[in-house]
């Protein structure tokens, strides 16, 4: 079939006017992959019309560059002719292009036209998606993409600093000159008190210079070329050329070391009594509550026993660590089986092992339990998974796998709520990492509120084969380890690293409890640990 002649000049592209179907006569490559395909057929002028030069309905002038067009009319009535069609709720737009391609192109030319599209359409998403898992896993580092069992020694850098032609070095590696001045800690840099920055980093000049230099007894003291004088320690310039893996762990928090554990966890699970967070001697209130933070960060849990089964008690001893999140389930709960907030928590059915907050962009890094009472029924156990157990053990059985739920973005919702929809602002993978060391550090496992896996949809089926192997060791036996919880017993656990749930049960069931955010609990775990001046130390170098 020959197409028709091309118009002398341009015809107006307006909008084709139908009774009911107006089409844009403007095919943009990736609206219309198929039609750019037939153009050598049509022997439509490459240099399509675009919306800027989109005319009115009046002719263009003759003056007017003679712009090549479109075969409007027989679009107008190839449209016309698709009336009846489109009035049918069978009809799919996709299919206008490879109908209008049949009125100009042999059909089995539009057949293999079609086929090709789709393929290439397949060949682009898988492309756009390999760039993007390989963007993205270039960033991750691909070995260890691990568990960090244990904190590298601290950095100590017994090197000296060298300065040579004005450059700042140690062993080999230069520190530049405009971050050494923007980390100045001197009281006119640094506020005192508040420890912010009080110089205005880009008043440096971009190629601040040393004038000159001397030896400290544990560094070096520097004059600027903008008159201004510093002081480092050897320490200090040694920790900013340390390697990841030697200054991250003080920066996350890192435990010195982790215990990953199973079933057999029940045997000695994490406990500290109360009466010493308790104690009127605040250094062992204060060493119960380090000894407490320590458990949680090597274990990701740790119960409290012996805490008066009230809500005051329990809730006084959550802001031993930090203040209780407020959420929209409220701030310090009490809750039974009762929907009073349109959560299956509020329910007696079984819960399967999940993390909580998938739903928010930042997931409570703490939650505790403490069962108040149970009464005329049973059930109700309470169930603790290591997810970095899991983790381990999805890596060594199927890389692969554990590669995908690093990798692939998955959405959530909290939408119970009348007048809540609660998702966060992207989609998270299962398993987060430290992008600077691989090191995993969030595990967001829910399937009661996951929405969107972030792949195109005709691809999510290698999540769920992931997700399953995933699902498969969760539910494994010896990596559940259950407890009934009593009164008097306090349960806080790593919600960013260890799962829950618990057992249907029967009867009325009262839990009180709180979330505590992870930047605040990881913050007095370090404070504890390592104290205030050496955590104030690294900011800048960690
Ligand atoms: C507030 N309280 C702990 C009682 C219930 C919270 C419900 C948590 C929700 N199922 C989730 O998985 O995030
Ligand atoms: O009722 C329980 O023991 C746990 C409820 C739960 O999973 C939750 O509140 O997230």
């Amino acid at each position: 079939m020959s197409s028709p002649a091309l118009p002398r000049r341009a015809l107006p592209i307006g909008r084709l006017r139908t009774p009911s179907y107006s089409v844009q006569a403007r095919p943009v490559a990736n609206q219309w992959p198929l039609f750019h395909q037939a153009l050598p057929s049509l022997r439509v002028n490459r240099s399509f019309t675009t919306s800027r030069q989109l005319k009115s309905d009046s002719a263009a002038p003759d003056t007017e560059p003679q712009e090549p067009g479109i075969d409007l009319p027989r679009m107008e009535k190839f449209v016309e002719q698709l009336q009846p069609e489109l009035r049918s709720d069978q009809f799919r737009p996709r299919d206008l292009e490879t109908k209008y391609l049949e009125t100009i192109l042999p059909k089995d030319k539009v057949a293999k036209m079609v086929e090709t599209t789709a393929s290439t359409a397949q060949l682009r998403r898988e492309l756009d998606n390999i760039h993007r898992v390989y963007h993205l896993s270039k960033h991750i580092a691909r070995d260890p993409l691990s568990v960090p069992l244990s904190l590298p020694r601290p950095w100590v850098s017994n090197f000296k600093v060298q300065i040579e032609d004005g450059r700042v070095s140690m062993n080999g590696i230069e520190i530049p000159n405009i971050w050494l001045r923007d980390n100045c800690q001197c009281s006119s840099c640094m506020h005192a008190d508040t420890k912010q920055r009080l110089l205005d980093t880009f008043d440096i000049s971009a190629d601040v210079s040393i004038t000159s230099h001397e030896n400290t007894p544990d560094g070096i003291r520097l004059t600027w070329s903008d008159g201004h004088t510093s002081e480092y320690t050897n320490r200090f310039i040694g920790r900013s050329t340390a390697p990841a893996k030697k200054r991250v762990g003080n920066r996350i928090g890192l435990a010195d070391s982790l215990t990953l554990w199973d079933s057999s966890i029940a045997s000695f699970p994490p406990i500290i009594g109360y009466s010493h967070l308790a104690s009127k001697k605040s250094e062992s209130a204060t060493a119960a509550l380090k000894g407490l933070l320590s458990n949680i960060r090597r274990f990701g849990f740790s119960y409290i026993d012996g805490v008066p089964a009230d809500p005051r008690t329990t809730k006084s001893l959550l802001e031993r660590i930090a203040f209780i999140r407020t959420t929209h389930y409220g701030g310090f709960y009490d809750f039974t089986a009762d929907l009073a907030s349109k959560d299956t928590a509020y329910t007696n059915i079984a819960l399967g092992a999940h993390t909580d907050n998938t739903y928010f962009s930042d997931p409570a890094g703490l939650q505790a339990f403490h069962l108040l009472s149970h009464t005329d029924g049973s059930g109700g156990a309470s169930l603790l998974v290591d997810g970095f157990k899991i983790a381990q053990d999805l890596k060594a059985q199927d890389r692969d796998a554990y590669e995908i739920l690093s990798l692939v973005m998955v959405h959530a919702h909290a939408s119970g709520n009348q007048g809540i929809s609660i998702q966060p602002y992207r989609g998270f993978p299962v398993l987060q990492h430290d992008l600077e060391t691989g090191y995993l550090l969030q595990l967001r496992w829910n399937t009661s509120d996951r929405a969107r896996i972030e792949l195109p949809i005709d691809q999510v089926g290698k999540w769920y084969d992931a997700a399953r192997k995933w699902d498969a060791l969760v539910k494994k036996k010896e990596n559940e380890y259950w407890e009934q919880l009593r009164p008097g017993r306090v349960l806080i656990f790593d919600n960013w690293r260890v799962m829950h749930g618990r057992s249907a049960f029967t009867g009325k069931r009262r839990i009180c409890g709180g979330y505590i955010n992870r930047d605040d609990w990881i913050s007095k775990f370090k404070i504890l640990r390592d104290g205030q001046e050496s955590v104030l130390e690294h900011l800048a170098t960690d």
